[in-house]
């Protein structure tokens, strides 16, 4: 099952501005998707909606995949210990006694924190507490698997560990919906990356090749005929910004200068694909 945002928007507190609005996001089974964008854009807010614990204050969300989610940051301050946490959200997710208890200390195993297994939440590392919450996330098997920074503070064999927990889950057919500031992070696996700006999201091309962006200038009002591949987001009456991959941006821009009135081309840039904007 997927899970599809329509026209969804969010905003927090009544007439607070717009963090997202008119969002169209389809996450079908499989899929391995980033969303990147600058801090305070929207990232958290967009992923909240997709793993269902959060609303949208219009649009709709449709369809319910059986979820994990990683928040940025994990409440440590459980009752529990670390086994008992999460055999405690295997049960939730529907797991027998036995099948959630040995799962936790299988996942608690691979992430490297066996020897946490029976330490009191509260009392674990900032790092071992992510290893908790990476494994409560993973040990239900989830249709989708929502991660936002679930990375940041993992030690490198559990950043590891959990790259080749997401590749697996995708290859199982689950959908991957995730945040880093590693442009890097899941390079091989990811298969789109989604841009959060201005209060919108759009599309990447490719993500491992170059993205072109293009603002162009035309009459007021007046949308390109592009048959290529890109996003588009109106920036002033006059203004389209254009994303498309540099695979077709010289089409883009030759069917741009070559439309009848020709659009004017106020900048052209490629995003560094190294810049540490999440
Ligand atoms: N619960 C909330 N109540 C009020 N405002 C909120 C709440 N959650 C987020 N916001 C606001 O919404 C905007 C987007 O926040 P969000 O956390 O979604 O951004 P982000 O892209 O994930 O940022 P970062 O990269 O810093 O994690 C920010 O202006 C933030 O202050």
């Amino acid at each position: 099952m997927h899970v599809t945002l329509r026209g969804a928007g969010r905003r927090y507190g009544l007439g607070g501005p717009w963090v997202l609005r008119g969002v169209d996001l389809d996450v079908p089974e499989g899929a391995v998707f980033r969303v990147r964008g600058p801090n305070g854009a929207g990232k958290s807010t967009l992923l909240r909606l997709v793993a269902g614990i959060d609303a949208p204050t219009e649009g709709r969300v449709i369809g319910r995949p059986r979820t994990a989610y990683v928040p940025e940051r994990f409440p440590p301050a459980l009752p529990f210990t670390a086994r008992a946490y999460l055999t405690h959200m295997g049960r939730i997710h529907g797991l027998g006694r036995p099948t959630a208890a040995r799962r936790a200390g299988e996942w608690l195993e691979r992430f490297g924190a066996g020897a946490h297994a029976g330490a009191p939440l509260a009392e674990l590392s900032k790092g071992s507490s992510q290893k908790v919450a990476v494994a409560a996330a993973l040990l239900a098997e989830p249709e989708l698997l929502v991660l936002d920074e679930a990375w940041t503070g993992l030690d490198t064999a559990a950043r590891d560990t959990l790259d080749g927990a997401v590749a697996e889950r995708a290859a199982a057919g689950a959908a991957v919906l995730f945040v880093d500031h590693d442009p890097r992070r899941l390079a091989a696996t990811a298969d789109a990356t989604y841009e959060v700006e201005g209060s919108t999201v759009l599309r990447s091309a490719g993500v491992g090749g170059a993205t072109v962006v293009v603002d162009a200038a035309g009459p007021a009002g007046h949308e390109p005929a592009l048959p290529h591949p890109h996003t588009r987001l109106r920036l002033d009456p006059r203004t389209v910004r254009i994303t498309t991959d540099a695979a077709h941006s010289d089409a883009v821009l030759r069917t741009l200068l070559a439309a009848d009135p020709p659009w004017h081309i106020v900048a052209v840039r490629t995003p560094e694909p190294t810049e540490n904007n999440g």
